[in-house]
């Protein structure tokens, strides 16, 4: 016996339907999805977009509807990003802060109609709410200055919490805002809200149909390379990481997805935390043209990617596709 071919053929395991069964490693449901949602002004608003095929922004009440059906699916938590009204937006974004935003009314919205029955994350950055698209406040040299900004990002938190949300999730990768925002929820008496922290987010070219969801594309003048991560570096988002744990995150994110499952896998191996990793709007649309194009199975593209994040370490993904992939998984 030399535990090589032929006693050993791993074909065996794999000759069947029951035996693949048996020695799958990883099981994907519908509990590892977190659905991302855009909200819009307006009642009985649904307003596709055309970036994203599929994907629209709701008015409130068709976010409530949302929320019951992700619920319906199996689908644990949803994360919320607001289209802001061009007249509410500023240099210094201050409608982040008003306790009556889009954002705070949408979440008052989810808990009447679903109680407690699934979470509610909230992305915290200012790119939603500043006139010139960048996730922070700007110098007069329009450098996006980092400790001004969290003190922004502290009030956004702040105010989402008392609104109602579950998951606080820092987008905007300034240095020290977990802290910063750690700090404010539990002297404020939000102890039990958790921060899921966009620990390693990259300066990315598969944002584009996101900044087109929240209207911040055509304002955004420049890139954000002064503060989210070189597509080049693997070390850095360990660094970055070990950084937000130790400031009090609960869990931990990587993004985009797909071209960095290889830093979801050092993030799990070295920190041993909940991780997740959010396959971003480029992503879904690259799948969509490509099955589109006929380059491939939607259905198999959707399902094999998802199952890819889970093998590489994730908890959970937040992805576009969730309520596809969510009845695929149900039958
Ligand atoms: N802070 C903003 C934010 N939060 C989530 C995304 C991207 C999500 C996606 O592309 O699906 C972005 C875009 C950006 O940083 O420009
Ligand atoms: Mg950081």
């Amino acid at each position: 016996m030399t535990g090589l071919y032929p006693d050993t053929r791993l074909r065996r395991t794999r000759a069947s339907g029951w035996s693949r069964a048996l020695h799958r490693e990883i099981v994907l449901t519908p509990a590892d999805f977190i659905w991302p949602l855009f909200v819009t002004e307006g009642a009985e608003v649904e307003e596709p977009i055309t970036s994203l095929p599929g994907v629209s922004r709701w008015s409130i009440d068709g976010i409530a509807q949302r929320a019951k059906e992700a619920i319906a699916l199996g689908i644990p938590c949803i994360a919320l990003f607001p289209n802001t009204q061009a007249d509410r937006r500023s240099d210094d974004g201050t409608e982040a802060l008003n306790p009556d935003n889009l954002m705070c009314r949408a979440i008052r919205a989810i808990r009447d109609a679903c109680g407690d029955d699934i979470g509610i994350l909230t992305d915290v950055a200012l790119d939603p709410y500043t006139a010139h698209g960048q996730d922070g406040l700007l110098d007069d040299r329009g450098y996006v200055t980092n400790d001004a900004t969290v003190d922004v990002l502290v009030g956004q938190s702040i105010n989402q919490a008392a609104a109602g949300a579950d998951i606080i999730a820092p987008s905007d990768m300034m240095d020290g805002r977990v802290g910063a925002i750690r700090e404010a929820l539990e002297s404020g008496g939000h102890v039990n809200v958790q921060i899921m922290s966009y620990a390693a987010k990259y300066a990315s070219a598969f944002y584009g149909p996101f900044r087109d969801a929240v209207g911040s594309g055509g304002l955004l003048k420049g890139d954000k390379k002064s503060y989210q991560m070189d597509p080049a570096n693997g070390e850095e988002a360990l660094r970055e990481v070990a950084l937000d744990l130790s400031e009090g995150a609960d869990s931990v994110m990587v993004k985009p997805g797909l071209p960095y499952l290889d830093i979801v896998r050092r993030v799990k191996d070295r920190f041993e935390v909940p991780v997740f990793a959010y396959q971003v709007s480029g992503e879904y649309a690259m799948i969509e043209a490509a099955a589109a194009a006929g380059a491939g199975d939607r259905n198999a593209l959707v399902m094999e990617t998802l199952t890819s994040f889970k093998r590489a370490g994730c908890s959970g993904v937040l992805t576009y596709h969730a309520p596809v992939a969510a009845r695929l998984l149900n039958g």
